[in-house]
């Protein structure tokens, strides 16, 4: 395969060289011979003591001493060269020593027969198994698809190649190398195998294969296989895609070189002169050791081409190859000298500089054309060749042709070997591709199973994304639902958390206020207890104050009785004192007209004038009379309306008392009201208070109102009846006094009357006196004889009707003035008796009522614990939790804002799918490119092909790189097609 190489950094790099020293070997123990290599890491050098001297080699890249695994030797040495193989790079590990150093060892390592270890664990494990393990790997853990992994393996005794994983008989089977037309440098090996490697499994096999047709070898051809190089070659194609859709081919390559032992070949790759006289002359060692020295000394000639291993590692040595040497030593001192020579051989290898390049990815379409090109040329040169010799000359020239023939035959055989090599190189770049299109075929397989897959899984997506937009939408709705009951359930909360301090203050408070009100009920009924004995007692009281006033009524009746009969008794009096004085008049009359009758007989004309006098004092006395009729009626008038008043003062009291006892009972009845119904109130409201626990604060508030009015409303009460009582009291108290006044200004009237009379009664006695005295001095005058008994009787007459009738009036008035006057006293006595009584009962009863209301009346006591009345701040709004109806119409506003997002589906990923090319439509393809041979088809062909895989390409769909893979493919075995018509 033609590979080009890209500079690697454009730094050339010294050939990487490790020593790694074995432990001794059974033979080398019995032997006691003495371990004389001394390695130093950090110096990375190696020390061998001789007997007298020691020598260190240094600096080496690495140094491993016989403890060193097999699996530190890889990833030190061999893992990194694998990264590189598989970023195109060409790498080659040599591994070089003497004899029985372990060389073998560590290329492949033990051949674990008993199947204790597989070869992934066996820790004897070599290099090239963990290799292609690691390559493997590697290849999966990047996730390529399509990629092809051969494996060869050369030996190569005696200047004579062998593939020992040929399929037909190892000694029948030459391997010839050409130069490479394609590559300068580089040789191709005719007719050698390179196997495909699909898996890690195969690795061993292949290995053991190699093994046992070197072991057949070996017996066949005598062959000593220390003397045999192997070359042991992986190689790794990649097919990747460039950006613009065109297939390149990424090809690195790994060689494992196990060479021959190094024990012939001297320090400077002279061979040993025994060696060389007993025909054991490694040719490929001695020139390997020249072409380091050329390397190394910057000789103008390098002898690559005078060996066969040389030829074929060119590339390796001084090339664009990274390499390393592995150099094997046997810690033995009987080892010394070659264990010298293979130190000195590995330090002077070190300074060989190789120019590491990367093999350049190429284009299929390229390669294949490169190689067509050259099977024409080489097709071209042989049938010029054939031509050639079928020309006839003339006998003379013949034997020159014959020669130019001979020539002619080398050079043919040369070019179809050459042909045969580019075209077993191009067989093999057609194996790799059918590998790659058979890994294509399960591609396309597990696309197609992946597509009917996909086709299902799309309807499924399709129905999950629609229910993943309804679930969405659901969850969005449900999010802001949440939100708004998360909100709510704070404000929730928070009120709660208010909520349940003010019950826990409200519950305190009512607490409280059951104490208070147990309190209060305590007190009622207390107070109601109170109330009974109060009115009980009120009520004996009042029975008492009844009792008193009663009497006071019949004291009053006394009074009224006793005065009526001191004014019929007076009246009597002075019915009896007016028919006394009627009489006396009428005695006096008659003794005065008696006397007139004497006189007038005696005195007859002289007393006529006497008489008319008589007539007119009995006139004056008449008249006299009269008015102390009038007088008397007045008098009688007075004593009267006395009674009237006493009656009416009477009257007023039973009126007031009436009243009072009324007013009283109906205190009583109020109050027993009130106590009744707050008693209910207390009760409803207690009832209340339990069941609503939220009116508890306003009933209690109320009911410590009611309790105020209530008290307020008893002490009004009290106070009323304290005033009534008062009141009473004064209305008794000033009716006594009008009583009293009035008694007394009757009495006064009386006292008076009595007194005008008896002032009239002495007014009418000098009236009287005068006029009789006026009388008898005119008489006198006249009758001076009978003058003196007239005189006398006249004096004996108006002596005796003055003074008796005058005592008698005055006695009689006195006496029923004092009868009266004693009455009156002796019955205001008893009334003021009474009235005092009653007056001490009702200061008794106020002082009592006082007692009561102020003593006994139980109030509540200001404990301090009654809670003061708390007006709670109203509590925050809480929005009543919106209907889901509500919250949806709320989630929906609030959806107008944002453009709901399309939920997006794979129909994108679908829509521009194209309907990947199966193998049998590939088939078909191609056949129709086969008919069409002429190139310029081809190319329109081409053509085409770019334009699908451009467009395939802009699409970037997997799908669609399959397809223009697919349109390469075919275009690619059209090719493959002429080639083959080769
Ligand atoms: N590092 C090592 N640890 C343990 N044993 C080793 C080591 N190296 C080599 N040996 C053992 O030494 C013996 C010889 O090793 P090996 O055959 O690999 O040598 P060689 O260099 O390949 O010889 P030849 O050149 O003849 O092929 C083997 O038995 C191998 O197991």
């Amino acid at each position: 395969m033609s590979t080009r190489k890209t500079p690697r950094s454009g730094k050339r790099q010294n050939i990487q060289v490790a020593v790694r020293v074995r432990p001794l070997n059974a033979n080398e123990i019995a032997d006691r011979s003495r371990n004389i290599v001394g390695l130093d890491r950090v110096a990375r050098s190696v020390s061998l003591k001789d007997r007298a001297s020691s020598r260190v080699y240094a600096p080496f890249d690495k140094v491993y001493g016989e403890k060193d695994s097999q699996a530190v030797i890889y990833s030190d040495l061999i893992a990194p060269l694998v990264s590189e193989v598989l970023t195109g790079y060409n790498c080659t590990v040599f591994v070089y020593g003497q004899t029985g150093t372990g060389k073998t060892y560590t290329m492949e390592g033990h051949h674990d027969e008993s199947g204790e270890y597989s070869w992934q664990n066996d820790p004897t494990c070599g290099v090239i198994p963990r290799a292609l393990h690691h390559i493997f790997t590697e290849l999966e853990k990047q996730e390529l698809e399509e990629y092809s992994v051969r494996v060869s393996y050369l030996e190569l005794y005696n200047e004579e190649l062998y593939d020992l994983l040929g399929a037909s008989d190892i000694q029948s089977t030459r391997l010839r190398i050409f130069e490479d037309p394609m590559k300068k440098g580089s040789v191709v090996i005719n007719g050698m195998e390179e196997v495909p490697v699909k898996n890690r499994d195969e690795v061993y096999r292949l290995l053991r294969r190699g093994a046992e047709r070197r072991k057949t070898a070996a017996t066949l051809m005598n062959m000593n296989s220390s003397r045999s190089h192997s070359v042991f070659t992986v190689t790794v194609v990649i097919r990747e895609n460039s950006v613009n859709g065109e297939e390149l081919l990424k090809q690195g390559k790994l060689h494992l070189v196990d060479l021959a032992g190094s024990e012939n070949v001297g320090k400077s790759g002279a061979v040993d002169k025994r060696a060389r006289e007993a025909g054991n002359i490694n040719q490929s060692l001695l020139t390997l050791g020249r072409v380091i020295t050329s390397l190394t000394s910057n000789a103008q000639h390098i002898p690559y081409r005078e060996s066969k291993l040389t030829r074929i590692l060119q590339d390796s040595l001084g090339g664009r190859t990274i390499t390393t040497l592995i150099a094997t030593l046997s810690p033995a001192q009987s080892n010394f000298e070659e264990s010298v020579n293979t130190l000195e051989y590995a330090l002077r290898a070190k300074n060989i500089k190789n120019h590491p390049e990367v093999n350049e990815k190429l284009s299929r379409r390229a390669l294949l054309k490169e190689y067509n090109e050259e099977i024409e040329r080489l097709r071209k040169d042989l049938m010029a060749a054939r031509e050639q010799n079928g020309v006839y000359l003339a006998t003379e020239n013949y034997e020159d042709m014959v020669e130019q023939i001979q020539k002619q035959t080398e050079r043919i055989e040369k070019i179809e070997g050459e042909l045969e090599g580019v075209i077993a190189k191009l067989q093999r770049a057609m194996a790799d591709i059918e590998m790659m299109d058979a890994h294509y075929q399960k591609v396309y397989e597990r696309n197609q199973a992946m597509h009917t897959k996909l086709e299902k899984r799309r309807s499924e997506v399709e129905q999950l994304s629609r229910d993943l937009a309804t679930t969405k939408h659901t969850l969005e709705a449900t999010e802001f639902a949440l939100g708004e009951s998360q909100a709510y359930g704070e404000k929730a909360r928070n009120q709660n958390v208010e909520l349940g301090e003010t019950c826990t203050i409200l519950s305190t408070q009512l607490e409280k206020t059951h104490d208070k009100i147990d309190q209060l009920k305590g007190i009622f009924v207390t107070n109601d207890k109170l109330y009974g004995d109060f009115a009980a007692e009120r009520i004996h009281k009042i029975h008492d104050l009844d009792n008193v006033l009663q009497k006071c009524r019949a004291t009053v009746q006394d009074v009224s009785n006793t005065t009526t009969s001191v004014v019929d008794t007076t009246g009597t009096s002075i019915g009896d004192f007016c028919t006394s004085i009627r009489t006396l008049f009428a005695e006096t009359v008659s003794r005065t007209e008696h006397f007139a009758s004497e006189v007038s007989e005696a005195l007859s004309t002289q007393c006529s004038e006497g008489v008319s006098t008589a007539k007119i004092h009995s006139d004056s006395v008449e008249g006299s009379l009269s008015e102390m009729k009038k007088l008397n009626a007045v008098a009688f008038s007075q004593l009267e309306s006395l009674l009237a008043l006493t009656t009416r003062a009477f009257e007023k009291v039973e009126a007031n008392k009436q009243q009072f006892l009324e007013n009283s009972e109906c205190e009583r009845v109020v109050a027993e009201k009130q106590r009744r119904t707050f008693a209910d109130q207390m009760r409803s409201m207690l009832e209340q208070q339990t069941k609503l626990f939220n009116e508890s604060l306003q009933l209690a508030a109320k009911m410590e109102e009611l309790t105020g009015e209530n008290d307020v409303e008893v002490k009004k009460g009290l106070e009323e009846t304290r005033k009534i009582g008062e009141t009473f009291a004064k209305a008794v108290d000033e009716t006594k006094e009008e009583a009293l006044l009035e008694c007394q200004l009757e009495t006064e009237k009386g006292r008076q009357a009595v007194k005008s009379v008896d002032e009239l009664n002495s007014a009418l006695s000098v009236a009287n006196k005068k006029a009789f005295m006026d009388s008898e001095r005119l008489h006198t005058e006249n009758l001076k004889g009978n003058l003196t008994s007239i005189e006398e009787l006249k004096k004996s007459v108006v002596a005796n009707c003055s003074n008796s009738l005058a005592e008698e009036v005055a006695t009689t008035v006195t006496q029923a003035v004092d009868l009266v006057k004693s009455n009156a006293e002796s019955q205001a006595a008893s009334v003021e008796t009474a009235v005092g009584d009653a007056a001490v009962r009702l200061g008794e009863a106020q002082l009592a009522i006082e007692t009561f209301v102020h003593e006994k009346v139980q109030r509540p006591q200001s404990s301090g614990a009654t809670p003061e009345r708390t007006r709670f701040p109203p509590a925050s709004e809480i929005p009543a939790l919106d209907t889901s109806d509500a919250l949806k119409e709320a989630f929906y506003a609030s959806r107008q804002q944002f453009k709901r997002k399309s939920i997006r589906t794979r129909e994108s990923l679908f829509e521009n799918e194209i309907p990947l090319m199966s193998p049998v439509s590939l088939q078909r393809m191609l056949g129709s490119l086969e008919e069409e041979k002429d190139e310029n088809v081809d190319d329109e062909l081409i053509n085409d092909c770019e334009t699908i895989s451009a467009r395939a390409v802009e699409r970037e769909t997997p799908e669609k790189e399959l397809d223009a893979r697919a349109v390469r493919r075919n275009r690619r075995r059209a090719f493959g097609s002429n080639n083959f018509d080769v």
